[in-house]
This record gives C-alpha cells, sequence and structure tokens, in this order.
C-alpha cells in the first residue's frame, strides 16, 4: 500500500471576508498563485469596473436586469446588496468543484457568509480579516487610489457596520503584517485540510492499514 495516497475528500469553501482595504483581495491573491487544488469563485456584480480589474476574471460584471435574470432564476448560491450594488456567487461553478475535491476561496461580505453558513455549514470554513488601526485602514483605501474620496468616505462608514460580524467567522486575522497573515491564512487552509471529517474515504485507509499491518506481526 502507497503510504503516501491521497485521500479523498470533498473540497472547502474557505470564505475570507473584512472591511474594504483590510487587504482581503491582497491576501487571497497571494494564496490563489501558492496554493494548489484551490479557484477562486468568480462573483458576478452590478458594480462598474475598476481600471484594475478584468472582467471574467475579478468579477463578472453584469447589468441590473441580467443580475436579477440570474438571481430569479436560481443561478446564485447567495447575493447581497453591498455599498449601493449586488453581488452575488454562481452556483455551478462551486457545486462542480467541491463535488471534484477541490477547495474554493470566496471574497464575500458577512451577508453572504450567512447564506452560505445556512445552506452549506458543514463546507464552510470563514475568516474574518481587520485592519490593525483604523487610520491604517484609511491609509490603506487611499494607497490603493481606486476609489474617490466619496466613494472611500462610503467604505468607511460601511466599515463600522461589518466589524461587529468578526464574531460569527470561524477565525479572525489581524492583518498588521502581510507576510505574517498570509502565513496564517496558508495555516488555516491546510489545517482544515486535515480535518477528520472531510476525509471521506479515510475509514478504507485505515482498514488497509490494519490488515497489512498483521501480515507484519507473527
Ligand atoms: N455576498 C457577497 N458579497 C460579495 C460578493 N462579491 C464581493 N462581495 C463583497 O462585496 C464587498 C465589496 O467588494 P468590492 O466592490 O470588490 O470592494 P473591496 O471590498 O474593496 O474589495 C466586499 O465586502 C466583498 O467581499 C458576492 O458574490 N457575494
Ligand atoms: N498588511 C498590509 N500592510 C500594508 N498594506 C497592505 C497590507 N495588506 C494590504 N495592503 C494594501 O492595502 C490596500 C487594500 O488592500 P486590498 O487587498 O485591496 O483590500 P480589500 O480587498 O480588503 O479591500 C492595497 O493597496 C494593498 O496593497
Amino acid at each position: 500500500m502507497n503510504a503516501n495516497i491521497e485521500i479523498a475528500r470533498r473540497g472547502i469553501m474557505l470564505i475570507v471576508s473584512s472591511p474594504s482595504g483590510a487587504g482581503k483581495t491582497t491576501l487571497t491573491r497571494n494564496l490563489l498563485d501558492k496554493e494548489e487544488n484551490v479557484s477562486l469563485s468568480i462573483s458576478v456584480t452590478t458594480r462598474a469596473r475598476r481600471t484594475s480589474e478584468i472582467d471574467g476574471i475579478h468579477y463578472k460584471f453584469l447589468s441590473r436586469r441580467q443580475f436579477e435574470l440570474m438571481r430569479d432564476g436560481g443561478e446564485l448560491l447567495e447575493w447581497a446588496e453591498v455599498h449601493g450594488n449586488f453581488y452575488g456567487t454562481p452556483r455551478e461553478p462551486v457545486e462542480t468543484a467541491l463535488a471534484e475535491g477541490r477547495d474554493v476561496l470566496f471574497d464575500i461580505d458577512w451577508q453572504g457568509t450567512q447564506q452560505l453558513y445556512n445552506s452549506m455549514r458543514q463546507d464552510v470554513v470563514s475568516v474574518f480579516v481587520l485592519p490593525p488601526t483604523a487610520e491604517e485602514l484609511k491609509l490603506r483605501l487611499e494607497r490603493r487610489a481606486e476609489d474617490t474620496q466619496e466613494i472611500i468616505a462610503r467604505r468607511l462608514k460601511n466599515a463600522a457596520e461589518e466589524i461587529p460580524h468578526w464574531e460569527e467567522y470561524d477565525y479572525v486575522l489581524v492583518n498588521r503584517d502581510l507576510e505574517k497573515s498570509f502565513i496564517r491564512l496558508r495555516g488555516i487552509l491546510t489545517a482544515e485540510r486535515l480535518k477528520r471529517v472531510r476525509k471521506e474515504d479515510i475509514q478504507d485507509f485505515v482498514d488497509h492499514l490494519l490488515s497489512d499491518l498483521k501480515t507484519l506481526t507473527p
């Protein structure tokens, strides 16, 4: 028997949420670069595309009408209104990935997290990312230079409503030092992948191990 055998498991839904500017996009992109067997759930949204974003890679940008058609047709696993725009998670790519044992990363807010908790709790692992200070959050939004002053002010105001939801998450990270935060996030994924309950055929593996062991003992 091959001791290095990969034991089949269902994929994990790894949700990362934070107030805007705390660093969840940076952390999740890093994870996607470094980790195998994990892909990003590409949300649909009615918000305008930022100059740094590519349609179909960062988001799928839809009109309000297109969004409503998907939502009303049951094509979204969850959806929410955030900062005055609609966002949602397409169902099909997630269900396929999980069934094939591939992990899926979600950059979604607390409203979406609650919905996925209600429908798919056993598959969900959630992480809330906090900024080290309020001033640093503002600085990061300004440094990112993707939004107008008005939008930045709105995002900071929303942060006060989002931050209290940290308590609903499995893990919490204060993103002070980017490298340390990344190591922690990666550690969460590594540990969750090893959880006994996720290993669907661990029993077969152990049975083999025990029967092989018998052949080695008089
Ligand atoms: N519920 C839900 N929230 C989403 C989805 N996609 C993005 N979001 C959240 O919407 C918020 C705004 O995202 P975005 O406009 O990209 O700005 P960012 O927060 O600066 O990255 C963030 O809190 C995202 O996590 C989605 O499919 N569902
Ligand atoms: N630990 C960190 N220290 C300093 N700057 C950071 C850190 N994490 C992220 N940033 C920067 O802060 C800005 C906001 O990060 P981003 O990942 O876009 O946040 P979010 O997706 O949560 O809105 C980006 O310019 C990013 O490079």
